[in-house]
């Protein structure tokens, strides 16, 4: 499919550069940065962004969640840093009226009431990770509030707890820890399935569908891909075959999920698409629990359509430990691991913690060929809206 463009005015400080800028958007599925080039430019040219309104005084970020201590670190050089866990709703609200930015990860939702309650301080919200479902677009945007995340620091940490997921279900591997552990000796309860040979459909063939992917294609799996946005040859070059949806599902003997959470995902997988797939199919998601219709979920492991379910995500994170998901006996579950390796961690802060600096701070520059500034639509279900807007809070310089 061919990337989409807009086109905007962005004030330059620069004569050199056409205020009309284009911005083109590789219309993939999991698109996660977007390159600025000059209108009249030939190629990659270098860029300079600077924040307009930086802050003459040190700047205040609120830390929400556990971020890596180079991410930290280089915060605290540049800012008053506030590291503030497990705040309930109500104490965010409070707290970020005194925050020029705030950095989360999953587990905080950054909600309408957060930008209203910051009484418009609140000048950028980053992301320590890709996905961004928990932050209120709409709301940042009619708030003059840029939203950044770090759309490739934890692809590889995501594929591997997927591959982690998929061994695991198909050999029993966390019902057999357990039985041991509890004084039982189970050899013939859990004999498991191979992957060798099997068909893996990996839906959304972005860059974390696309390194499952090449990982199954080393475990000896046939792997198929749906995704309506990805291009034919980058899935023929590692040997995957894009098909339809439908397709996908009927034959796949697993199922993992690569796509974020859009009003188009949301509860892709229900009673309906459940009844498509080849009975006793697998399925692995670490991408969102919402992309899934839990209870329909519940029906097709009773009924034994789904033979396992292996989850890392939930729509409600903490899921109840009583739900009857949680608790099913053919359904592993670790708590939204995704992104949670020591490499992932350190390589995500920085970045982060650097595009929330530069952008809320014109004192810092923010400098790269490509421009390396990542926007909240990312992906391609969201349209470039939001994006112009944010990007009227800029500055770009063309430096050569
Ligand atoms: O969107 C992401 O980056 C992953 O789901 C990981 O989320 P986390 O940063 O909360 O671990």
């Amino acid at each position: 499919m061919a990337a989409s463009t807009s086109t905007l005015n962005v004030p330059s400080l620069n004569p050199k550069l056409s205020s009309s800028l284009s911005i083109s958007s590789p219309a993939q599925f999991s698109i996660s940065s977007l390159s600025l080039r000059a209108a009249h430019g030939r190629g990659s040219r270098r860029f300079v962004v600077l924040a307009t309104g930086g802050l003459d005084a040190k700047p205040t970020v609120l830390v929400a969640e556990k971020l890596g201590a180079a991410g930290l670190d280089l915060l605290k050089e540049f800012a008053n840093v506030d590291c503030s866990y497990n705040l309930s709703p109500e104490e965010l609200n409070t707290k970020i009226s005194l925050c020029d930015a705030l950095i989360v990860r999953s587990g905080t939702k950054v909600s309408r009431e957060v930008f209203e309650s910051s009484g418009g301080r609140l000048k950028v919200v980053g992301r320590a990770g890709v996905g961004i479902d928990n932050v209120d677009l709409a709301a940042a945007t009619e708030h003059g509030c840029l939203v950044v995340n770090a759309p490739t620091a934890n692809t590889v940490a995501a594929a591997e707890h997927g591959i982690a997921l998929l061994a695991a279900m198909a050999r029993n591997v966390a019902q057999a820890d357990a039985s041991v552990k509890a004084g039982k000796w189970l050899r013939n309860k859990y004999v498991g399935v191979s992957l060798v040979g099997k068909t893996l459909a990996v839906m959304g063939f972005g860059k974390v569908g696309t390194e499952l992917a090449r990982r199954a294609k080393g475990l000896g799996m046939h792997v198929i891909a749906h995704d309506p946005y990805a291009p034919a040859d980058r899935a023929r070059a590692i040997g995957v075959e894009l098909v339809t949806f439908d397709e996908a599902i009927a034959t796949a003997d697993f199922i993992s999920l690569h796509m974020p959470l859009t009003p188009t995902t949301s509860k892709m997988l229900n009673d309906e698409t459940f009844g498509k797939m080849k009975k006793g199919v697998r399925i692995v998601n670490v991408a969102r629990g919402g992309v899934i219709d839990e209870e329909a979920l519940v029906r097709a492991l009773d009924s034994g359509i789904v033979a396992q379910a292996a989850l890392d995500v939930f729509t409600k994170e903490p899921p109840s430990p009583e739900s009857k998901l949680v608790q099913h006996e053919n359904v592993i579950v670790t708590p939204h691991l995704g992104a949670s390796t020591v490499e992932a961690q350190s390589c995500m802060a920085v970045p982060v913690s650097n595009l929330v600096i530069s952008l809320v701070n014109h004192g810092r520059e923010l400098q790269g060929n490509d421009l390396s500034i990542h926007f909240p639509t990312n992906r391609c279900y969201q349209s470039l809206n939001h994006m112009s807007y944010s990007l009227r809070n800029l500055v770009v310089w063309l430096s050569s």
